[in-house]
């Protein structure tokens, strides 16, 4: 069975950099207008502050990158402001996605024209079609064929897994995989509960058949496994039917909406037996695990889901957490992780990639640094979903 090798990753990270003190300020101004508002017509009910303790002691978060601050900031927008672009504009999430993956060819050493399939996976697509992927396909200059697909915070995941069995059956030989997240679009900042939690970000990933790779030291994939659980828990109810069934489209369930307290209850154990129940499948244990590259959503989430897979709270380092400068950037977040933290790990090292998020959805990817190209273990040595 043709192995299929992790060769290169790369991160687009947004230049506007939004810490709590200022988002919290911006959200409180706009409380205060609101209450005074409020008081002016009458309405008894009022609106509560938002504070950058809470924030960090219920997330871990500290900092967020989006791509415009201002229009955020701004107490009489609070969303951001992207110009609309022509049809002949590279659109946002092309430009996201061709940074990201610039660098992720380049670190495997490929060129855009030798990859074959191109998935844009992420939570938000910017537009139904013509699909995003097929239009970074041809930014790029790269072949072979090209698709979008959205499984909320486990898109990336999902992704690997099927890029990974598109190269095993012959498909493709490379794959680049692209989550360009535009979270600050879907998020209500003047909602006290969640106007925290996102970030944008953009990653790639590029997979290669083993007899192809060229990279020094890959991380081959021992193993994908994915599960989904319906829940109404996290949803967003946009869609595409607002126009006919003349729903109000600035209703709030048109943006990111969650019941947060029993995320955290459900998502924790079911994500925690997939990751060990994926290692036994490959004849791994717990303690075979040198790194977590978790999904970043919730610090208190990562540290609970690592202590119950090890048996122990992990030690420093070994569940990378990036959230507290990205804040929750989706698919992109367990991808940002594995980006960042992974190149001190030593030849044979064993990690998991895991994503969880709305659907419910996990996915799970074991990977085992190589040892040196071209040279791979035997022992754990099965391709295929498993
Ligand atoms: C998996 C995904 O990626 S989905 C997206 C992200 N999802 C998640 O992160 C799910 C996991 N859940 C969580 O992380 C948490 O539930 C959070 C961070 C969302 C919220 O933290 P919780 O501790 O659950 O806060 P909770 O909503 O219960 O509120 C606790 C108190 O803080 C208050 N509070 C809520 N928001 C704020 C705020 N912005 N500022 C100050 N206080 C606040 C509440 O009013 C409440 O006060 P009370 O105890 O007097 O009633």
């Amino acid at each position: 069975m043709t192995q299929v090798v992790i060769t290169g990753t790369g991160l687009f990270t947004p230049e506007h950099a939004v810490d709590n003190d200022a988002l919290v300020a911006a959200f409180n101004a706009w409380v205060e207008a609101e209450n005074a508002r409020r008081a002016e017509a009458g309405v008894e009910e009022r609106l509560d502050y938002s504070s950058s303790d809470f924030i960090v002691k219920a997330s871990g978060i500290l900092n967020r990158y989006v791509l415009d601050a201002e229009g955020i900031l701004d107490p009489e927008r609070m969303r951001p402001r992207l110009p609309r672009r022509s049809n002949d504009e590279l659109s946002i999430q092309g430009e996201m996605g061709v940074a990201a993956a610039g660098e992720a060819l380049e670190a495997a050493g490929v060129a855009a024209a030798d990859i074959d399939l191109v998935i844009v996976a992420c939570s938000n697509l910017e537009r139904p079609y013509p699909a995003v992927s097929v239009e970074l396909q041809a930014a790029l200059g790269a072949g072979g064929y090209a698709f979008d697909m959205n499984v909320a915070c486990s898109s990336a995941t999902f992704a690997i897994e099927t890029a990974a069995n598109a190269i095993r059956v012959g498909n493709a030989s490379r794959a680049l995989v692209v989550s360009p997240e535009i979270c600050s679009a879907h998020l209500n900042f003047r909602d006290r509960d969640s106007h925290f939690i996102f970030g944008d970000a953009c990653t790639a990933i590029v997979l290669e058949s083993d007899e192809l790779a060229t990279a020094e030291s890959g991380f081959e994939i021992l193993g994908t496994r994915l599960v989904t659980r319906f829940s109404n828990a996290i949803r967003n109810n946009a869609g595409f039917l607002d126009r006919v069934t003349d729903s109000d489209p600035q209703a709030p369930d048109k943006l990111f909406i969650q019941e947060g307290r029993r995320v955290f209850k459900e998502v924790c154990p079911l994500v925690a037996a997939l990751i060990t129940d994926h290692l036994a499948s490959l004849e791994l244990a717990d303690d075979d695990l040198a790194r977590l590259w978790l999904h970043q959503a919730n610090r208190h989430m990562n540290d609970l889901i690592a202590r119950r897979v090890l048996g122990h709270d992990p030690g420093p380092g070994q569940a990378p957490i990036i959230l507290d400068r990205y804040a929750n950037t989706s698919s992109a977040g367990s991808i940002i992780a594995f980006h960042l933290h992974r190149q001190d790990l030593a030849p044979g090292a064993v990690g998991v990639v895991c994503s969880f998020g709305a659907g419910y959805s996990a996915g799970s990817v074991v990977v085992r640094r190589q040892r040196g190209h071209g040279v791979i273990e035997q022992r754990h040595g099965q391709g295929g979903s498993r």
